[in-house]
């Protein structure tokens, strides 16, 4: 069956939660304030019929000072009630933006952690930031907006018959007009127009993000004219679309919109001018007059709600933009959660038949592999770019889940282990491990938070750390990032195998990162894998040949398959890929070697 989309506000009200109360009594007081509003036009309508009943006679007129405090105590009463109303609605608002931003950070909690590859999450809190705040505009004014003035309009209808109908169809009519100019103007296959106006607009934005971006490059390879040209295209794809829309589909709807808008008086003066002949000879023109003057001053209320409208309208629309970018946080697959989780036996990985497609790929990452890293071996993951070695240490703390066959730890599928003991077996250093921008104590925490000062110091030092907290001012509890504290490329990443051999995990995934650094820090890097290893099973992505030689096991995997197995020995023997990547491997060292020299 066909589940039905819920509309905007529907989807908003969910979020609002136990909060949706307060929206709905804040939609309350602000009817009830456009009521209360009305009521002094009425109030100054009844006064100057009891002047003009007596006129000359002023003094006749009793009730005009009790209209008159009537109008005052009605006007503070809606003003009262708007504010009371206006209150709700943004705390609820408020409530309900925070709520989004909640259930949006819990949910990406659930998600795999291979979705972040493809949503940085800058981009997604800012997604969420954004459009959380998108929707308070909705939620605090717009939905008030509408509230109260479909209730002017009831309150109209209901008025037109009690005072003169015809003059209150009059001042109906440009209403009417007016909001159906609205409609033409936004709705029909003007609201396609108009979302393809948005995102050309939003194409303009990333194309001008992308620009500033990519500024360093451009001044690298001297590509002004080049690189300026997308954001050019976008700009003019945009401004073509904004001129058609402003001027093709908004021009004759917009004129007639504001005429009845601000003109309410448009069809009431001709209707006054028809029908004052006949007050005349009935005698009864003072009436007339002050149900003319009536209308005529409720035309002004009428032009404010039109006013509002098109505001929430607006709103209406950056608030449904804003759901749909909120719901692709929302619809971030959740990682499945074993029922019945199970508790894997040791340090064992092994791969039966895994085959993984990535989503909207034409072609399988990894095809039908299989191996075993037994507890204590070292595994090396070799072969050319693309080949599948990411992917494959990827599936093992399920950043990723198989397409088919199986991933196994100690024994038990990885999708029966309970996600955070899973997390628990495996440590992950990645080629550009990140760093918070807190102490060095802290982010040695952030593996283990009840860890003592003197275990952080141990790892740290076993991860050859020694020279950075040296030179350090405060040592451990230097701050990383601030004024003068920026560490290498290399030094980073001597801290997060510290933090690694904290966590103090049956399996290490190791993405060699030793690519970048300098031969000082490749050492050092080299002697803190080397502690971090030991007596675990270890699943190592090489990059260089020359750290896989002691491996117990290497894989080469080429086009998502594993094209060979065996160890260095039996591998560089057997002259097939990896003796070739061997051969190439040593000529690239010995040519190094030899420019070396020459240089000297
Ligand atoms: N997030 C992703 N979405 C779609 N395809 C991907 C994604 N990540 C990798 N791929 C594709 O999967 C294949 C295997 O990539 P993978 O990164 O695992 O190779 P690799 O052997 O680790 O390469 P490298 O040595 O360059 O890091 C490649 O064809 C790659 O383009």
């Amino acid at each position: 069956m066909k589940q039905k989309k819920k509309s905007d506000v529907a989807a908003l009200l969910d979020y609002a939660g136990s909060h949706r109360g307060l929206t709905f009594l804040g939609l309350a007081l602000s009817a009830a304030a456009m009521l209360l509003s009305m009521a002094p036009y009425i109030c100054i309508w009844l006064a100057a019929r009891d002047l003009i009943e007596v006129a000359p006679d002023w003094t006749a007129a009793r009730s005009v000072t009790r209209y008159g405090w009537m109008a005052f105590a009605t006007a503070v009463g809606g003003i009262v009630l708007y504010f009371a109303g206006l209150m709700c609605t943004h705390l609820a608002a408020f409530r309900t933006a925070a709520n989004i931003r909640k259930r949006g950070v819990a949910h990406v909690m659930e998600a795999p952690l291979g979705w972040f590859d493809a949503n940085a999450s800058g981009l997604i809190r800012g997604r969420l930031d954004a459009a959380a705040a998108d929707t308070e505009t909705l939620l605090a004014h717009n939905l008030a907006d509408i509230v109260g003035t479909i209730t002017l309009f009831v309150a109209m209808l209901a008025l037109m018959f009690v005072f003169d109908w015809r003059m209150g169809c009059a001042c109906l009519l440009a209403a009417v007009v007016s909001i159906l100019s609205m409609f033409a103007m936004m709705g029909g296959k003007n609201a396609q127009l108009m979302a393809e106006y948005q995102a050309a607009q939003d194409r303009m934005t990333k194309a001008g993000t992308e620009y500033v971006r990519g500024i360093p490059v451009v001044k690298i390879f001297q590509q002004t004219v080049w690189s300026f040209k997308a954001f050019q295209q976008a700009i003019e794809e945009y401004s073509a679309k904004a001129e058609h829309y402003q001027a093709d589909v908004c021009r004759v709807p917009q004129s007639i919109n504001l005429t009845f808008t601000e003109g309410a008086f448009v069809f009431l003066v001709p209707a006054a001018l028809f029908l004052a002949p006949g007050a005349l000879a009935a005698g009864s023109f003072a009436g007339f007059v002050t149900d003319f003057a009536f209308y005529a001053v409720f035309s002004a209320i009428i032009s404010t709600a039109l006013a509002r409208i098109m505001f929430a309208a607006s709103g209406m629309m950056l608030a449904s933009t804003a759901l749909g970018r909120i719901s692709t946080v929302m619809d971030a697959p959740a990682l499945t959660i074993p029922e019945h989780p199970r508790t894997p036996r040791d340090g064992r990985v092994e791969f039966e038949d895994v085959s993984f497609t990535y989503d909207g790929a034409d072609r399988p990452a990894l095809s039908h592999v299989s191996f075993t890293a037994e507890p204590g071996q070292t595994v090396a993951l070799v072969g050319p770019s693309g080949g599948g070695k990411t992917t494959a240490a990827s599936l093992i703390p399920r950043f990723w889940d198989v397409s088919s066959g199986a991933v196994r730890v100690g024994g038990v599928d990885v999708r029966e282990v309970d996600p955070h003991v899973l997390m628990d077996q495996i440590a992950f250093v990645f080629q550009n491990s990140r760093l918070f921008k807190t102490s060095i104590l802290e982010n040695g925490r952030a593996a283990k938070p009840d860890a003592s000062r003197d275990e952080v110091r141990a790892a740290l030092m076993a991860a050859q750390c020694g020279d950075i907290l040296e030179k350090l001012p405060q040592g451990m509890d230097t701050l990383i990032g601030t004024e003068g504290t920026y560490l290498s490329g290399g030094e980073q990443q001597r801290i997060a195998l510290a933090r690694a051999i904290l966590k103090d995990a049956p399996i290490v995934v190791l993405d060699e990162a030793t690519a970048f650094a300098d031969p000082e820090n490749e050492a050092l890097i080299q002697k803190a894998f080397t502690k971090l290893t030991q007596g675990r099973t270890v699943i190592m992505i090489a990059h260089r040949l020359s750290t896989v030689v002691g491996a117990d096991k290497i894989l080469v995997l080429d086009e998502g398959r594993i094209v060979e197995e065996g160890t260095h020995k039996e591998l560089a023997a057997a002259g097939g890929l990896y003796a070739k990547m061997w051969a190439d491997y040593n000529q690239a060292v010995q040519w190094k070697i030899g420019s070396e020299k020459e240089a000297v």
